[in-house]
């Protein structure tokens, strides 16, 4: 049987873990996960989610065809290096590392498989992950068809071109985030005001929830149905004005465009460590 192998057992790849295994894309026994040194964390991988765990290389990857790299930035020079004796174009390489081209993976694994990008977000844990993917240079419609359908299991996908993955993951990997501090500041604010939190917690979460839905639902625009509850001179549009008086837009903007710029440097780091690393060969 050909297994999926998760490379790093973090947040990410338990989202994808549990999603998938929801969904019935995969049962516990076809996964594998292995980490670099957290010994306590495979256990609990393993107890929640009835995967198989091991820090074989050799081993794990002889038995898959999908290998999830689901590690760091940082880690990526010294994994690949790891990894690569026991992978080969066979596999499917299928990439969630925040910045890092498929044209770094490749040159750093050093032979011309496939590999496929991949900016999932966490509601894979229940489903709900925006995913946007893009293929390098080595893959074949079988390979995005498979990835497609990995991250359908547990979400949306759009498939981009490759320059786009950067504002991807500012926008919508790191995106979650964004919306929980939203509920976390709103929160505060409610029990600043007095509300318990508990109150505050059923009222926000499912005003955001209704909102969400809304959005999706209604075929009006977001400025539109923001429009609808703005009454004159009323609470919504004394609320509104004092957003835009603390530049709201404004730092959504910066907060999207950083997020970017520092997927893009993640990536630049990477291209400078290999080919530093090629220049000392020679
Ligand atoms: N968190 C998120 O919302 C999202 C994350 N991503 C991307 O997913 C990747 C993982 O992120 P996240 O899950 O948050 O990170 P975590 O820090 O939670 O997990 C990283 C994992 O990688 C493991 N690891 C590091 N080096 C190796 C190695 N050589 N071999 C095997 N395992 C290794 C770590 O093991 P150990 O603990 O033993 O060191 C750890 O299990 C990142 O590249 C990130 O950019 C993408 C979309 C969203
Ligand atoms: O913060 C990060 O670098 C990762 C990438 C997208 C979400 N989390």
């Amino acid at each position: 049987m050909s297994k999926i192998v998760f490379i790093g057992a973090g947040s990410m790849a338990e989202a994808m873990i549990s999603g998938l295994i929801e969904k019935k894309m995969y049962s516990g026994k076809e996964i594998i996960v292995t980490n670099r040194s957290n010994d306590e964390r495979l256990q609990e991988i393993s107890r929640l989610y009835g995967v198989t765990t091991s820090r074989d290389y050799t081993k794990i990857l002889k038995k898959a065809s999908v290998v999830v790299l689901a590690f760091k930035p940082k880690d990526v020079v010294e994994s690949l290096s790891l990894l690569k004796e026991d992978l080969s174009s066979d596999h499917l390489v299928i990439s969630v590392i925040a910045g890092v081209s498929t044209d770094s993976i490749t040159n750093l694994l050093g032979f011309e498989g496939p590999v496929i990008r991949a900016m999932p977000n966490t509601s894979a844990s229940i489903g709900q992950s925006a995913t946007a993917i893009t293929s390098g240079n080595w893959t074949n419609d079988k390979h995005e068809r498979l990835a497609c359908a990995l991250f359908e299991a547990i979400g949306k996908v759009i498939t981009v071109d490759e320059e786009a993955m950067h504002l991807v993951t500012g926008l919508s990997g790191s995106g979650p985030a964004y919306f929980y501090y939203m509920i976390e500041a709103m929160q505060d604010a409610a029990v600043q005001e007095g509300m318990t939190e508990e109150t505050a917690r059923e009222l926000i979460f499912q005003t955001f929830v209704g909102a969400a839905g809304m959005v999706k639902a209604s075929n009006k625009t977001p400025h539109q149905l923001r429009k609808d509850i703005t009454s004159p001179n009323g609470t919504t549009e004394a609320g509104i004005k004092m957003l835009q008086q603390e530049q709201f837009k404004e730092s959504i903007s910066s907060c999207i465009k950083i997020a970017k710029n520092r997927s893009e440097e993640m990536g630049k780091d990477i291209e400078e460590r290999l080919a530093a690393s090629i220049s000392s060969r020679h």
